[in-house]
């Protein structure tokens, strides 16, 4: 196996480059290469991975020249600079790394906070200046002063956390946050409204959502104290920069800190040069620690998934350790060659697919092998399509796609069956891994079978009356095809009965033509695995 290839288009610390040389991965640090969007456009097919972070833009019109292209790892936590949509349509996983910098952060928000309080950037360009203004600043004292949290996820209550040790009360709104955690943090869960209203300090440390964007505007400012004082470490346009200019040029808020903005990099911006105004160029993340920390658990994470399919972290498919990755894997073969199989029968289009998972395969990912089996479903029919793209795509379908999950009810420690509804009828198969890791198919519409995937393969309905058998085998035999395996099965005798035969190398089309006219014969079809 050749070495995957990841490169590195932002500044990563090296840390990162050696833990790709340490895994047996080749590594391309090029830490300026995310801001020339040509050139990445240019070399992007050339890799297995690409790690980053926020300077690269990994839009569709990059990564449609991905072609080769598994796994984006950023380097961070926002992965607004990647267009999800497009790389899980083009099956590339993208992992974050959601703790790493996380104390960093919340250390720059309370710095900020402290930062306004005290105008320390305005006192200190005065005093070396040389002007020793000692009556121009004039600041307020943190202790007792309530802090309005909106967003009390990692970075959020690490805040609440610092700000309860400096003596303040923290009041926080966050729709996910239970009532047992905000007990847990000592702060007071709170509506939106009365953050607006209480606050004397607010900090912002939400995701950009459609829910979040403006969430603090003129209506909301309006509402506010008189002197509150506002601090954004989370992302640009959570607040309406021009009406927090016009509040701050009346005096209504009293001073903001800024570390992200709407328009990034931000080289003007109508915050820029008012009272009591700080700003950072999305520093929030930028300490050695932090660097070290997401560089480290980045190139860890996409290592494991290039070298052995664990997924951790991911944006666009579930979770998978490594522990977990061994055993999963002979299943999600067997998952995947399962949907393959009736996606190769399936000449209609699919409405509806079911499929159960028995015995100890119902203890694994199920959300993973069901990806598995839709991939295998579809890709006889859509083409492109793999894991992480298969679901999305079953969904754009209209397809409806029901998980069943229950003890083992048959002689199989594991069984996982599939039924695929067309327009035109229903077809079920299930299949089992044994001992050997071998994915074996077990039963094709309720007939009992025991054959292996083999890469190429013929499979016959057929009516159980005397003389096919033989004559089938005569048809491969005449036409030089070499029979590997060879598997019968039965409803009744005299029912409907199926025959799966695995040859070496492709069945040839006027083989597949004669069987066909054989008067026991109701379908046949060559399939590849
Ligand atoms: N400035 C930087 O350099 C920097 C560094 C790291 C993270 N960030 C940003 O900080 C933000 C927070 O990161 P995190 O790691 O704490 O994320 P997180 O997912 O742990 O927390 C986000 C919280 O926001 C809450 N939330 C979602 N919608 C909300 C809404 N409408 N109202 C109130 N709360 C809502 C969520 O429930 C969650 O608890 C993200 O936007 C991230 O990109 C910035
Ligand atoms: O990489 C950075 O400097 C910014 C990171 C930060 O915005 C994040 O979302 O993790």
């Amino acid at each position: 196996m050749t070495a995957p290839k990841v490169l590195i288009s932002d500044a990563l610390s090296e840390a990162a480059v050696q833990i790709f040389k340490d895994r047996g991965i080749d590594v391309d640090f090029q830490p300026n290469l995310g801001k020339d969007k040509d050139k990445l456009a240019e070399i992007i097919g050339n890799y297995d991975g690409l790690a980053i972070r926020s300077a690269t833009k990994a839009t569709a019109k990059i990564l449609e020249k991905a072609n080769r292209l598994k796994v984006i790892g950023r380097a961070g936590i926002g992965v607004d600079n990647v267009e999800i949509p497009a790389a899980t349509a083009k099956g590339i996983i993208v992992m974050n790394t959601p703790f790493g910098n996380s104390i960093t952060t919340a250390e720059h928000a309370i710095t900020m906070m402290l930062s306004l309080a005290r105008e320390i950037p305005a006192a200190d360009a005065s005093t070396q200046a040389g002007k020793w203004e000692k009556n121009r600043f004039m600041g307020v004292e943190i202790t007792a002063k309530t802090l309005g949290v909106i967003g009390c996820g990692n970075i959020g209550s690490i805040v609440a956390d610092r700000a309860l040790g400096l003596k303040m009360k923290v009041i926080a709104f966050d729709p996910f946050l239970s009532p047992e955690r905000a007990k847990d943090l000592g702060v007071e869960k709170v509506e939106l409204e009365d953050i607006f209203k209480r606050a004397d300090f607010i900090t912002l440390h939400t995701p950009l959502t459609d829910k979040t964007k403006n969430i603090i505007d003129a209506a909301a400012i309006a509402k506010m104290k008189k002197g509150v004082r506002i601090i954004n470490c989370a992302r640009g346009g959570l607040v309406d920069e021009n009406a927090l200019a016009e509040a701050l040029k009346s005096g209504h808020v009293a001073g903001a800190a800024f570390d992200v903005f709407s328009e990034e990099p931000a080289t003007k911006n109508v915050l820029f040069g008012l009272p009591n105004v700080i700003c950072t160029p999305h520093l929030g993340a930028s300490t050695t620690e932090a660097q070290e920390n997401v560089a480290l658990q980045v190139a860890e994470q996409m290592s494991d998934y290039l070298l052995t399919g664990a997924i951790t972290n991911a944006i666009n498919f579930p979770s998978i350790t490594a522990e977990e990755a061994p055993k999963l894997k002979p299943f999600i073969e067997l998952a995947e060659k399962l949907g393959s199989f009736a996606g190769q029968l399936t000449e209609t289009g699919i409405t509806k697919v079911t499929i159960t998972y028995e015995g100890e395969v119902a203890e694994m990912k199920i959300k993973a092998l069901t990806s598995a089996v839709l991939s295998g479903l579809l890709r006889p029919m859509l083409g492109d399509i793999n894991v992480v793209s298969a679901p999305v795509i079953a969904k754009e379908r209209g397809m409806v796609v029901d998980e069943v999950v229950r003890a083992a009810e048959s002689d199989y420690e594991s069984l996982i069956t599939l039924t695929v509804t067309t327009e035109k009828q229903e077809r079920s198969v299930s299949g089992t891994v044994y001992a050997d890791g071998k994915p074996r198919l077990v039963d094709i519409k309720g007939i009992r079978v025991d054959a292996e995937f083999g890469s190429s393969m013929i499979y016959v309905t057929n009516e159980d009356k005397p003389g096919f058998i033989g004559k089938f085998a005569s048809l491969l035999g005449d036409a030089k095809v070499n029979i590997a395996t060879f598997n019968l099965g039965r409803h009744t005798e005299g029912g409907d009965a199926i025959a799966l035969v695995t040859i070496d190398g492709p069945a040839p089309t006027e083989v597949l033509e004669k069987v066909q006219a054989l008067p026991q014969v109701k379908q046949v079809k060559a399939l590849t695995f």
